[in-house]
């Protein structure tokens, strides 16, 4: 039987009067990809930020490896999040520093390595990644490809759990989408992490996902395989899988005080 790495019990969330979650529950198998889909704007990305502990929920809990991390002290939280790697859509290299200095910032300010320990993981991940050659780079002199992947070996230099990636292929040509798909499959599976990926491309995570949740209308309207997914007889499972702009999934913004059950009956004219 597969182990749960992440519960999310109850959770109920909202932000600046609108109501994201009603009552999400979901579970995050451990060691396997796990794909967060659903349409733009659903709290796809507000969920990754809720397992970080970076937002806490109104109401409910989310067990990270069978902890409340909303309940954790400071220095608890702290050792729960160095097993979590991020590739945040906003996660941007600095700039200022080559590869080789990105990828080693995180142990240079989280670990007590020495610098030759660092110099040999930092060439580890690029090799992981398939950017060895490189190191000496400066980010300006990187494709938006290979930028993403240095972005990747980054997030996983401190050798994390769970890997959340957030929208990892947005940008990206169909090739360096395929590189990147590869990669996330390969990671989880060498390293025997947990990953968590949100995505819109529908088909890329299908190809990769373990397991599967579609979000929409603040609850999750279906968990299982990809193959299940795929099969689901679900009007807005289906809407979303075939990019269908009409359907029960609402064009529309919800006005604000809108209430989420009305805006999903249809598109509001
Ligand atoms: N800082 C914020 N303050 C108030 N509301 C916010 C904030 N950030 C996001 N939201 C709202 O929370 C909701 C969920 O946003 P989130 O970014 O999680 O959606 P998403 O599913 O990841 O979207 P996308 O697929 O477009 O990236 C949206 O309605 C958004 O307007």
């Amino acid at each position: 039987m597969t182990e749960t790495y992440i519960k999310v019990e109850n959770v109920r969330f909202s932000r600046a009067g609108r109501t994201i979650y009603e009552n999400v529950s979901l579970s995050i198998p451990r060691g396997k990809i796990t794909a967060v889909m659903g349409p733009s704007g659903t709290g796809k990305t507000t969920l990754l930020r809720l397992i970080a502990a970076q937002l806490a929920p109104d109401s409910g809990r989310i067990l990270v490896d069978n902890q409340d991390v909303h309940t954790l002290s400071r220095t608890d939280l702290y050792k729960v999040r160095r097993k979590m790697g991020m590739l945040f859509q906003s996660g941007a290299l600095f700039s200022d520093m080559s590869v080789a200095e990105n990828i080693a910032f995180p142990m240079e300010e989280h670990t007590q390595l020495s610098h030759d320990t660092i110099s040999q993981r930092v060439s580890d991940k690029l090799h992981s990644v398939g950017l060895r050659g490189a190191a000496d780079l400066m980010p300006s002199e990187l494709s938006g490809g290979m930028a993403r992947r240095v972005a990747l070996a980054r997030a996983i230099s401190l050798d994390p759990e769970l890997v959340m990636y957030d929208e990892p292929f947005t940008g990206q040509d169909p090739i360096s989408k395929g590189v990147l798909v590869s990669l996330i499959r390969q990671l989880n599976d060498s390293a025997n992490m947990t990953s968590v990926l949100v995505s819109h491309d529908v088909e890329e995570s299908l190809s990769i996902a373990d397991h599967v949740c579609i979000l929409s209308g603040g609850r999750v309207i279906a968990e299982g395989t990809a193959e299940a997914i795929r099969a689901s007889n679900d009007p807005q499972v289906k809407q979303f899988l075939n990019g269908e702009p009409d359907g029960p999934v609402p064009f529309h913004y919800p006005e604000k005080g809108g209430d989420l059950e009305r805006d999903q009956r249809g598109v509001a004219s």
